[in-house]
């Protein structure tokens, strides 16, 4: 998907929210497990109570690799299921040597044919190149991580007084472009998100840390936002798992409306 399409979906739907499929067999309603794939079921309903709402869904590969062989069947399952017109991203945030990173890339994209998917800097241009030679494919680059160890490296000074993830940011930009390069900045990092914008003006934001890990979305959309809005913005635990009952996709899909709602008069005010 490019990236006016894109942001024609985030006009039509009136919302940028991307909802994590993070689906862990412990959390999820006891009366799935009695289906043959509980986490694909689980995935269906959430799909089908939330699909007109979001704009994007990303599994996070871990939950799915975890169960071994029936996971990655799972995976798949769910991402033939997710409507054609709606973003996919793996958070599988892989890199490696460059040979390694094709296979990867292989893997997710044509094995897979995910839209997107989240990958780690660390290793540099050789290890990311691999994800950008794929036509139409995004890749999603961790530049300010929402976690609490997001400190120890990403936030660190080099001599010129640039923080590392300033450094990422700006060599970054030599190997792709906006139309084929994502960051992903979290919502915890308020205080930084109008400075990353001002480096990368153009560049869509994945933007995870909102709702169980208490980011503002009013404050990632006012120092975030750009014309074509430029924020993908991600809610997982506080939207699936918001009922363990019957009810669940249902209360998913009230506490996805919520988000909704927000982010309609958030583009009303800043999306200019
Ligand atoms: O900086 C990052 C990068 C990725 N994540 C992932 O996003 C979701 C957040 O889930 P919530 O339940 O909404 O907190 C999860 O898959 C993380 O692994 C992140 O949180 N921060």
């Amino acid at each position: 998907m490019d990236k006016l399409t894109l942001f024609k979906q985030i006009q039509e739907k009136k919302s940028f929210l991307c909802i994590g499929l993070d689906t862990d067999l412990h959390k999820i309603p006891k009366h799935l497990l009695e289906y043959e794939d509980p986490i694909f079921e689980f995935n269906k309903q959430i799909i089908d109570a939330t699909k007109d709402l979001a704009v994007a869904y990303k599994p996070n590969t871990a939950f799915y690799e975890a169960l071994g062989a029936k996971g990655w069947q799972s995976l798949a399952r769910t991402l033939d299921y997710i409507p054609n017109d709606i973003f996919t991203i793996a958070d599988a945030k892989r890199g490696d040597i460059g040979n390694t990173s094709r296979l990867y890339a292989q893997a997710f994209f044509d094995r897979m044919n995910f839209d997107s998917i989240t990958v780690a800097p660390y290793m540099g241009v050789d290890s990311v190149s691999p994800f950008l030679s794929f036509e139409g494919k995004w890749v999603i680059l961790l530049a300010l991580t929402s976690n609490e160890g997001s400190q120890d490296f990403q936030m660190i000074q080099s001599g010129d007084g640039k923080p590392l993830f300033q450094h990422v940011l700006e060599k970054s930009q030599e190997w792709g472009s906006a139309n084929n390069l994502m960051y992903v900045v979290g919502a915890t990092r308020g205080e930084f998100i109008a400075e990353v914008r001002k480096i990368v003006p153009d560049h869509f934001f994945l933007v995870p840390g909102v709702g169980a890990q208490g980011g503002s979305l009013e404050e990632v959309a006012k120092y975030g936002m750009n014309a074509h809005c430029g924020l993908l913005v991600n809610s997982s635990r506080g939207i699936i798992y918001a009922s363990d009952g019957e009810d669940f996709a249902q209360v998913a899909r009230d506490e996805a409306r919520k988000l909704q709602a927000e982010m309609e008069e958030l583009l009303q005010k800043f999306c200019k």
